[in-house]
C-alpha cells in the first residue's frame, strides 16, 4: 500500500538500494552476453605475460609489474585462463553425411536393444499403401516399451544389419525372435561392497546403484569403459544405474586401499607334508600325528601374490533338478581355525543328509579300524598309479605311508544322494572347482584375536595372516564367508545358509562352469548386435 507511509518508505529504500541497482546491471550484461558466444581475446596469455616480463626495463614501475606478473598466483591464473580459452565448449555436431540430403526429410534411428530372454513386446504389420513393415503395437511393460525407443507406426528397415525389404512378416518375426532368444543376459556377482555416497569419482550419485558383496547384478550396458549400467536382480521395475566397471574398480584408490593383501611369512624349512594331507584323513581322530602334520603345513603367498582387488564374477542361473546330485560343499580356512570341527558337527547334526569322504592310505589297517569306514587300504603300487592318473584331490606321505583324498570318494558320497562336505587346501581348490561338482564354497575365517585367545591354543598371528592371504587370493571363489567365533552360532548360520541354497529356485554359479561360457563372452563382445533400424 503505497499510501501507507510505512510501506512507501520501505519500497523507496529498497528501490534506492545500491545493491539492487548493481544486480539489475549484472542482469542486463548477462542478457547481452547470452546472445553472443563469449570468445577469449587471446589463448596464450601466460606466454604473452612472460614475453612482457622479459622485455620490461628496470624502472621502478617495471619492477613492480615484473614482480606481479612473475608471482606464482598470477602465473597459475594465466595458465588456467589459457586452458579454458583453448577449449571448445560449444557442442560439436558431426558433419552431415553427404548422402543425407538426398534422403528426403525422413529420419533414421538405429536402435540398439540389449538382448534378453523376454520377447520384444511389439507386433508388426505391412502397411498396405506403401508395403513397408511398420510397428503395429507396443506391449506395455515389454522390452520395446521399456526401451522407449520404438513407437507404433515406426517403419522397420533392418534387424541386425539384415534388410527387411521384400521380406514377409513371418520371416521378420523369425529374425526378431532368433535374436531375442539367442541373447543371454549377462549377470555379474559383486565381490565387493559399493556405496556411491562414499565414491567421490562417481559422475552422479543419484544415477548410481549401491550393492553388497554377493549381490547379483544384471548388466545392461558395458559400452563405457569406466561406468557400466546394471540393475539389481529381481527388481524388474528399477531403472538401470551406474556401477564402476571392472577396470575402474581395479584402479580405484578406495578399492586398493581396502584391499592390501598382507604378505605371509614364507614356510619354514621343515615343511614335511605336502598340502592336503591332514584334513582329508583325520576326521574324527585327533591324533597328535595329525596335529603335528597340520602345524607343519603353511601356505605361502610368495608365488601367487595378486594385486588386483576383487571386482565381479560372471555368473549364470542354475536351476537344480531335484533328481540332480547335490552340490559339493567345500570348506576352506587357515589351519586351526576349526574347519574340521565344523565339518564334524555338521555331519553329526544330520548324518542322513551330510556325508564325508573316506581317505585312502597305504599303511596297514589297525585292529580297531574298518575298511571303507576309517580308510580305504590300498597298495603302494595302486596308490602311485592313482596319483599318475590324477585321481587324488590331495595326497601326501607321512612316515613312508601315503594318505590322500580321491575324486572317486567325493563321487561316492554324492552318488548316495548326500551333501558331500569336503575340506581342501587352498592350493587344491582347482581340482573340485568344476561344473561336475558345482561346489558351494565356504570360507571359514578366524574371529578377532582376543576371541581366538580365549578359545584356541594356536599361533594366532599365523592363522590370521593366513586367513587374509587365502581371502585375498581366493576370495572371488567363495560363496559364503563365515567367522568361526561361537561354534553353536556358526553351525546354525551355516546350516541355515546351506538349506537356503538347496531350496532356492535359482542358484548362481560361475559362468565358466558351463559350455555357455564361450557363448556369453561372445555375446559380451557383440552386445550391440541386436540392432533394429527403425524408419
Ligand atoms: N568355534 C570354536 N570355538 C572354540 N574352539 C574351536 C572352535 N572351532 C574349532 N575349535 C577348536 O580349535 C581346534 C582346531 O580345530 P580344527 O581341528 O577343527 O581346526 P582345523 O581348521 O581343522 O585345523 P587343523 O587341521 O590344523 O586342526 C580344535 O581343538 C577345535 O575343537
Amino acid at each position: 500500500h503505497t499510501d501507507r507511509e510505512e510501506d512507501y518508505r520501505f519500497l523507496h529504500s529498497m528501490l534506492m538500494e545500491k545493491k539492487l541497482h548493481l544486480l539489475f546491471k549484472i542482469h542486463e550484461r548477462l542478457r547481452r552476453f547470452e546472445k553472443r558466444s563469449p570468445a577469449p581475446v587471446l589463448e596464450h596469455a601466460a606466454s604473452l605475460a612472460s614475453e612482457v616480463r622479459d622485455s620490461l626495463q628496470t624502472s621502478f614501475a617495471d619492477r613492480q609489474t615484473q614482480t606481479l606478473s612473475s608471482s606464482y598466483r598470477c602465473c597459475i591464473l594465466l595458465a588456467v585462463h589459457d586452458a579454458v580459452a583453448q577449449r571448445d565448449f560449444e557442442p560439436r555436431l558431426p558433419p552431415i553425411p553427404d548422402d543425407a540430403l538426398e534422403d528426403d526429410e525422413d529420419s533414421v534411428k538405429i536402435v540398439s536393444l540389449v538382448k534378453t530372454k523376454d520377447p520384444l513386446g511389439a507386433t508388426i504389420k505391412r502397411d498396405k499403401s506403401t508395403g513397408a513393415i511398420v510397428v503395429a503395437r507396443i506391449m506395455r511393460g515389454g522390452a520395446a516399451d521399456k526401451s522407449g525407443l520404438i513407437h507404433e507406426g515406426d517403419e522397420l528397415k533392418e534387424v541386425n544389419g539384415v534388410p527387411l525389404e521384400h521380406r514377409k512378416p513371418k520371416e521378420i518375426l523369425t529374425l526378431l525372435q532368433k535374436h531375442s532368444t539367442l541373447s543371454p543376459q549377462l549377470f555379474m556377482q559383486a565381490l565387493f561392497d559399493y556405496d556411491p555416497n562414499d565414491d567421490p569419482t562417481v559422475p552422479s550419485k543419484d544415477a548410481a546403484v549401491a550393492f553388497k558383496r554377493g549381490d547379483v547384478l544384471r548388466i545392461v550396458s558395458m559400452e563405457d569403459d569406466t561406468w557400466w549400467q546394471a540393475c539389481h536382480l529381481g527388481d524388474s521395475n528399477t531403472r538401470a544405474g551406474l556401477i564402476p566397471s571392472q577396470q575402474l574398480h581395479e584402479r580405484s584408490p578406495i578399492a586398493t586401499s581396502l584391499f592390501t593383501p598382507r604378505r605371509v611369512k614364507p614356510p619354514g624349512p621343515s615343511v614335511s607334508f605336502p598340502a592336503g594331507l591332514r584334513r582329508s584323513f583325520r576326521l574324527g581322530r585327533k591324533s597328535s600325528l595329525a596335529r603335528e602334520a597340520a602345524r607343519s603345513r603353511r601356505w605361502s603367498t610368495g608365488v601367487h601374490s595378486s594385486i588386483c582387488p576383487p571386482t565381479y564374477k560372471e555368473v549364470i542361473p542354475y536351476h537344480r533338478d531335484p533328481r540332480d546330485r547335490h552340490r559339493l560343499v567345500v570348506l576352506v580356512g587357515p589351519s586351526g581355525v576349526g574347519v574340521n570341527e565344523l565339518k564334524r558337527r555338521l555331519l553329526i547334526s544330520d548324518p542322513d543328509h551330510f556325508g564325508v569322504t573316506v581317505p585312502y592310505t597305504t599303511r596297514e589297517r589297525r585292529r580297531q579300524e574298518t575298511e571303507g569306514v576309517d580308510y580305504h587300504y590300498v597298495s603302494i603300487h595302486k596308490f602311485e598309479e592313482d596319483i599318475l592318473n590324477h585321481r587324488f584331490i590331495e595326497y601326501g606321505r607321512y612316515k613312508g605311508h601315503y594318505y590322500g583324498t580321491s575324486l572317486d570318494s567325493v563321487h561316492r558320497v554324492m552318488a548316495e544322494g548326500k551333501v558331500c562336505l569336503l575340506d581342501v587346501h587352498p592350493n587344491k581348490i582347482k581340482h573340485v572347482y568344476t561344473s561336475e561338482f558345482k561346489p558351494y564354497m565356504v570360507f571359514v575365517k578366524p574371529p578377532r584375536i582376543d576371541e581366538l585367545r580365549l578359545t584356541r591354543r594356536r599361533d594366532f598371528e599365523d592363522m590370521i595372516n593366513l586367513a587374509e592371504t587365502i581371502e585375498s587370493q581366493c576370495g572371488h571363489l567363495f560363496d559364503k564367508v563365515i567367522v568361526n567365533g561361537d561354534m553353536a552360532e556358526v553351525l546354525r548360520e551355516l546350516k541355515v545358509d546351506l538349506e537356503k541354497v538347496e531350496e532356492a529356485d535359482v542358484q548362481w554359479i560361475p559362468a565358466k562352469w558351463t559350455v555357455r561360457e564361450a557363448f556369453c563372452q561372445n555375446a559380451v563382445q557383440n552386445r550391440d548386435a541386436n540392432k533394429i533400424t527403425v524408419h
